[in-house]
């Protein structure tokens, strides 16, 4: 395998298309994704560059040690499940998980969700097969639909233009949310769902919500206006999803008029997925030339020498902010494998966020075919990722989970004693298995406690 920056030629927004592309679908009319692609590129970006820029300034503080990132959100966004409704309801989690780290912890919370594009899934299999009939795997909305038949598993080019429209109505009320009156912390008691709000967590949280209430209540009578302070009344938040669609994401990239950088428009932080990191391959070539911080899944095969061969790709210059390294290897394989790759980062001085996917290492099916994750397992990635940083002298930055605000039952554990018998109650997921609402939360407590105990030393 040849490193893509070693081989001369100029980056453009579509020098991908000279490289081979892992998990792209197989369309059977090129000329009207094409078509798609021009569209495209020609409405507005969902993003600008200013804000991705931002976004790397914050990342510079989680590098540093002064903040924590939080990236979460649905394994695959669904068209049809679009509202105001999913959308409110996701991102008061998030809401909910950062306050409960900013003020156990007194750490800094980055908010990344994992919305608002996450609409492509590459698949271990490029067929599914049901009843003796084979099809095409789904590949998330923005390819085909999930429904097992023939028509509805083809691939779609029109799709592309619906995962924008869904994005930007997405994107539109998020920013409503975080800025127009939502997410101000007087606010901090609505953020709780109604079926979370009488469960264990719901009402752990709920006693935290009425300290922060006090607090904000002392400040103002001491004569402070919390009310119009802006940090106090609107959250920064930030979109993001695998960079997995190369027509869509090229098709998005823009210039920055002020700077000439480019920039993938279709989100703030775009990631490789642990598929489709080849060091020779396209998807790699995409992201070495935008100016987006990427994240870069590392699953338990990840080896020293791809790291650093990654890192000089698409961070050449070393900047501190750029690259989020998250590791998603198993509860039991962390341990083992992590050390090294947290070796050779330090040996080179290479500056990185450190971010823990806990869920897609520990992934199984049953016996019914539920593919489901068990929460203790999940907790004990997170613990033994906080562990391994602390034992090396690394700062264990973030963590990137799969989660919705609905109440499912998607992964077994937790407070509310999920069995696997109980997966088919609410299992709504149409690719992995997320946590739900209670269950966010009680993740949210134990990050926590974790925090704080390594404030305190
Ligand atoms: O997040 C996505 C999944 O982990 C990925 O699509 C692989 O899932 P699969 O093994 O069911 O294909
Ligand atoms: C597919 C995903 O992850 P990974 O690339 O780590 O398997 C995902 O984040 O949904
Ligand atoms: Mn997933």
């Amino acid at each position: 395998m040849t490193d893509i920056a070693r081989i001369p030629h100029a980056w453009s927004p579509a020098s991908w298309r000279r490289f081979p592309a892992a998990q792209m679908p197989n369309y059977p009319d090129p000329v009207a994704l094409e078509g798609a692609g021009r569209q495209l590129s020609v409405w507005p970006p969902l993003i600008f560059g200013g804000e991705a820029a931002t976004l790397r300034e914050r990342l510079v503080q989680v590098s540093r040690g002064n903040a924590f990132l939080l990236q979460g959100g649905d394994c695959a966004e669904s068209f049809d499940d679009l509202s105001a409704g999913t959308v409110r309801d996701s991102f008061r989690v998030i809401l909910q998980m950062a306050v409960l780290l900013t003020f156990a912890a007194s750490c800094p919370v980055v908010k990344v969700g994992r919305i608002a594009g996450q609409f492509a899934k590459p698949r271990s299999s490029d067929v599914e097969t049901e009843g003796g009939v084979s099809l095409p795997s789904y590949r998330g909305d923005i390819v085909n639909g999930a429904e097992f038949s023939a028509a509805s598993r083809m691939p779609d080019p029109q799709r592309l233009l619906r995962a924008y429209s869904n994005s930007a109505a997405t994107l539109n009320l998020l920013r409503a949310m975080a800025q127009g009156g939502f997410a101000d912390l007087h606010e901090v008691h609505r953020w709780t769902s109604d079926f979370v709000r009488s469960s264990p967590q719901g009402e752990r949280f709920e006693a935290v919500a009425q300290s922060i209430t006090e607090a904000l209540d002392f400040m103002e009578a001491c004569g402070f206006d919390a009310r119009s302070t802006p940090q106090l009344k609107e959250v920064e938040f930030f979109t993001s999803h695998e960079a997995l669609h190369l027509h869509y994401e090229e098709a998005l990239t823009r210039q920055d008029d002020a700077t000439g950088r480019w920039y993938g428009g279709s989100a703030h932080m775009l990631w490789l997925g642990e598929r489709t990191r080849a060091i020779d391959g396209a998807h790699v070539e995409y992201l070495r030339g935008i100016d987006n911080p990427i994240g870069c899944k590392l699953g338990p095969n990840a080896r020293p020498d791809d790291l650093l061969r990654l890192l000089d790709a698409l961070n050449p210059d070393n900047a501190e902010g750029r690259m989020v390294l998250i590791t998603r290897m198993g509860a039991d394989l962390l341990a083992e494998r992590l050390p090294a790759l947290i070796e050779v980062v330090q040996r080179e001085q290479r500056r990185v966020v450190w971010c823990c996917d806990p869920m897609h290492g520990n992934t199984v099916t049953t016996s019914a075919g539920y593919k489901t994750r068990d929460f203790p397992r999940i907790l004990a990635e997170a613990r033994s990722f906080f562990a391994v940083h602390a034992a090396a002298g690394s700062y264990a930055g973030g963590v990137h989970f799969e989660m919705t605000g609905q109440d499912v039952t998607e992964c077994t554990g937790g407070a509310q004693g999920l069995t696997e018998a109980g997966l088919q109650a609410r299992y709504l997921s149409a690719c992995d298995p997320r946590l739900n609402g209670s269950q966010s939360l009680e993740l949210a407590f134990l990050l926590a406690e974790m925090l704080k105990a390594r404030r305190r030393g």
